[in-house]
């Protein structure tokens, strides 16, 4: 049986310490006189073992007193007391553990918005995200993005054998055109079998916060061992079609209130994912009435029901690594099933409405858990309809939000459905898809189920364990 234990002598303020690395049932630990640092296998980088020198080097991920982001460190020391090859084993051993059920040194192209967000995402992946990619031994291609639609054309020409996986340094917005790319590659059914990852450095992370959880959502350390460890997860997206064509929309879609908030708050961008707050309250002291026609092919309408469908799939996120089997999405092309003239099964809302949103994630950023039922491959799409009541109510729905709790509010109708469709009555209605500015013109969302595959070390989205509907 390999050893679990080594014992390394490392320099400490210019004194050598023995430390005792030891391999347990779900962690790594060090050990030394002045206690013990324990490692989740998950915030296992690598081991390395230099037999020349006896050299032991691991890198890992962890948060100073169990709190705050995580930072990346590496334990270097010489191996004392244990033979070559006990040393080389026990190194073997724990990158088996630290990597069981996923592959490792990932071939990965990474693609950064050097604009989006507060414009830092170039120097928080070189001091942040590319020591861990380099210590988990991925190979690195990497591309600033120069213009809108750069990450587009990327995907669409990309050469899928030399990758295993896409990462976007960016907010919501570049995920949405990588999907837009693969749409369009030379084989789109292989292009979409590419899994994805985000790195949040934009204002909008809302995938990244659905896939890591509130706590590591904006964490790009967090991201990185996503990047290097997730699983692939088949989720449905949503095909969008508007004047004819259609596209890809991965998140959300969303008129009136929720629409201003974020298109009308452009020029804050400098406040990070403030704005939107920002743009709530102006949102709540205008009290507009938002002037559509929405309609839907409904497939449950009863919160109850949701409620419990919910309980029965969403696991905490757990310490432990995923080792689900590989997911493959299910092909299908840019076709809309649902023609947009069909009423036959249709319902049309009939309440005027603050805003709309639809989408598929929990979160659509760190304060609003619009979709607090939505599941990754339930095949449909949720919607929130919200009835204009009173500016109180909306106010109240500040502190319900980032828990998912107003989807018990009254005035908030949530519907699953198959596809819907919006008809703005005025052109002062805004559209927002995935956080982009669309027309606002008349548009059809369907759902292309399990269409994309996104890195996930949890195989669900990760709500808090303490989540209840
Ligand atoms: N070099 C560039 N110059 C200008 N725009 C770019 C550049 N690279 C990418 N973009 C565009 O920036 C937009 C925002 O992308 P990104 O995903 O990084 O951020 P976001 O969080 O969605 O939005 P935000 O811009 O609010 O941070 C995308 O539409 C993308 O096409």
């Amino acid at each position: 049986m390999t050893e679990t234990v080594l014992n390394v002598e490392v320099s400490i303020s210019n004194k050598n310490v023995i430390r005792t690395c030891s391999i347990q049932d779900s962690r790594l630990s060090f050990s030394d006189t002045k206690g013990t640092v324990e490692v989740p296998f998950q915030h296992v980088v690598a081991s390395n073992f230099h037999p020349d020198s006896k050299i032991l080097e691991v890198t890992y991920v962890w948060r100073k007193k169990g709190k705050g982001p995580l930072r990346f460190a590496e334990l270097k020391g010489t191996v004392k007391d244990s033979s070559l090859d006990t040393a080389k084993e026990w190194c073997e051993k724990l990158n088996g553990k630290a990597y069981e059920g996923v592959k490792r040194n990932r071939r990965l192209k990474v693609l950064i918005n050097p604009h989006g967000g507060q414009g830092k995402a170039v120097s928080l992946f070189k001091t942040k995200v590319e020591p861990v990619l380099r210590a988990a031994g991925c190979s690195l291609d990497i591309v600033e993005t120069t213009h809108n639609g750069h990450a587009s054309e990327i995907a669409s020409e990309l050469d899928l054998d030399s990758f295993d996986a896409v990462l976007t340094v960016s907010g919501d917005g570049l995920v949405h055109e990588v999907l837009n790319g693969f749409s369009k590659h030379a084989e789109p059914a292989k292009a979409l079998t590419m899994p994805l990852a985000p790195i949040p450095t934009g204002s909008g992370n809302a995938l990244s916060i659905n896939l890591m959880g509130i706590k590591d959502g904006f964490d790009v350390v967090a991201a990185s061992i996503n990047a290097i460890k997730g699983n692939p997860m088949a989720t449905d997206v949503f095909l969008i079609t508007q004047n004819g064509k259609s596209s890809i929309s991965f998140l959300s879609q969303t008129v009136g209130l929720m629409a201003d908030l974020d298109l009308g708050t452009e020029h804050l961008r400098w406040m990070g994912d403030t704005r939107f707050f920002v743009g709530f309250l102006q949102g709540v002291l205008k009290f507009k009435t938002c002037e559509i026609e929405l309609s839907y092919k409904a497939a449950e309408l009863d919160k109850k029901k949701m409620a419990e469908t919910l309980r029965g799939r969403h696991k905490p996120p757990e310490s432990g690594i995923s080792s689900l089997p590989a997911a493959e999405p299910l092909a299908t092309t840019l076709q809309p099933k649902y023609s947009t003239t069909e009423t036959d099964g249709w319902t049309t809302f009939d309440k005027p409405v603050v805003y709309t949103y639809a989408g598929k994630g929990p979160y659509v950023g760190r304060d609003y858990m619009a979709f607090p039922a939505s599941l990754p491959d339930d095949g449909l799409i949720d919607i929130v309809a919200y009835s204009k009541s009173s500016r109180m109510d909306l106010l109240s729905s500040l502190d319900a939000a980032p828990k998912g709790q107003t989807f018990w509010n009254e005035n908030v109708s949530y519907i699953k459905a198959h596809a819907y469709r919006i008809k703005p009555l005025s052109k002062a209605v805004r559209l927002s898809v995935d956080g982009e500015y669309f027309p606002s013109d008349e548009f059809q969302v369907e759902v292309l189920p399990k269409y994309a595959l996104l890195l996930s070390l949890y195989g669900t989205y990760a709500l808090d364990s303490d989540f209840t509907l």
